[in-house]
């Protein structure tokens, strides 16, 4: 018996940083292939799906701004990094023939279609991955912002941040080894103990609209599924 998945509609962040692999920059496409064959295991649940996907592999806008160049000059340049990601990831998707759309937040026709609420719950209704390119399409803000956002507009019922540790710690992983695990969160409990795994705006913007969050490791394959299931490991994020 097929297991029968928590969600039926939810916002999958994936890390930009991940997709680079052991390259150090860029796509590895190898990496693109994994997360999207992730993604389609989730459709084969019947679980609709928006994607977001960050630009770190490729660029931030406080790169530019650390050198004394325009940081919104930047940022515009790490939201074209996030259609590049997102392009690339489109086409993990449909050479697994899975039926993929994606949406920009900055207007460019000759290669993606524009978002809006209206076109992406028409193309959820048809069973369509919607990826959500260009973040929010303003400077100062992050594509954790953005999929706060864009799971408010899609009616998500989670927000799935994957990326490159295994949850939430008492502080950064990466640098604190004795950083220890949470199973379990409030939204108000990560701000106010300032867990730095996702901006503050995201996990207000998250708060005031009841969504719950759950971080989990992209590089986990079949993880995805394994949560929307039940199971799998992650730190979940609720109201109280
Ligand atoms: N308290 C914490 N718990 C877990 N991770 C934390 C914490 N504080 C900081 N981090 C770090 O935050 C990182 C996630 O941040 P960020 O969203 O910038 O990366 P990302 O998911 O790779 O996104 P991007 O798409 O921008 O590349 C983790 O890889 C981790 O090292
Ligand atoms: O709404 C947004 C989203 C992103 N940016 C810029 O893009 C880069 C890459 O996004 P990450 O979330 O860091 O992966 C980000 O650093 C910003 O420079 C943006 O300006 N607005």
């Amino acid at each position: 018996m097929t297991a029968k998945p928590i969600y039926k509609r939810v916002l999958l962040k994936a890390s930009g940083e991940a997709l680079m692999g052991s390259q150090g920059f860029g796509i590895d496409v190898a990496v693109a292939d994994r997360i999207a064959s992730d993604i389609a295991e989730a459709r084969a649940l019947g679980v609709e799906v928006g994607v977001v996907v960050g630009g770190g592999n490729i660029f931030r806008g406080v790169a530019v701004a650390s050198k004394g160049g325009d940081r919104v000059t930047g940022d515009h340049m790490g939201m074209l990094a996030t259609v590049i990601n997102a392009l690339a990831l489109a086409t993990s998707l449909r050479k697994l023939d899975i039926d993929t759309v994606v949406l920009s937040a900055i207007a460019m026709p000759e290669i993606c279609e524009s978002f809006s609420q209206r076109a992406t719950l028409h193309h959820l209704s048809l069973g369509r991955v919607v990826i959500f390119a260009g973040g929010t399409g303003n400077p100062f803000f992050t594509t954790d912002s953005a999929a706060a956002l864009r799971a408010a507009e899609m009616g998500a019922e989670a927000i799935f941040k994957g990326t490159q540790v295994d949850g939430i710690y008492s502080a950064d992983p990466k640098k604190d080894p004795t950083a220890t695990r949470f199973d379990h969160l409030s939204h108000s409990e990560v701000l106010e103990k300032g867990l730095a795994v996702m901006d503050v705006a995201a996990v207000a913007l998250a708060r005031e609209n009841h969504i719950p969050i759950i971080v989990f490791s992209i590089h986990e394959k079949g993880g995805f599924a394994e949560i929307l299931t039940g199971g799998g490991r992650g730190t979940i994020v609720t109201d109280n």
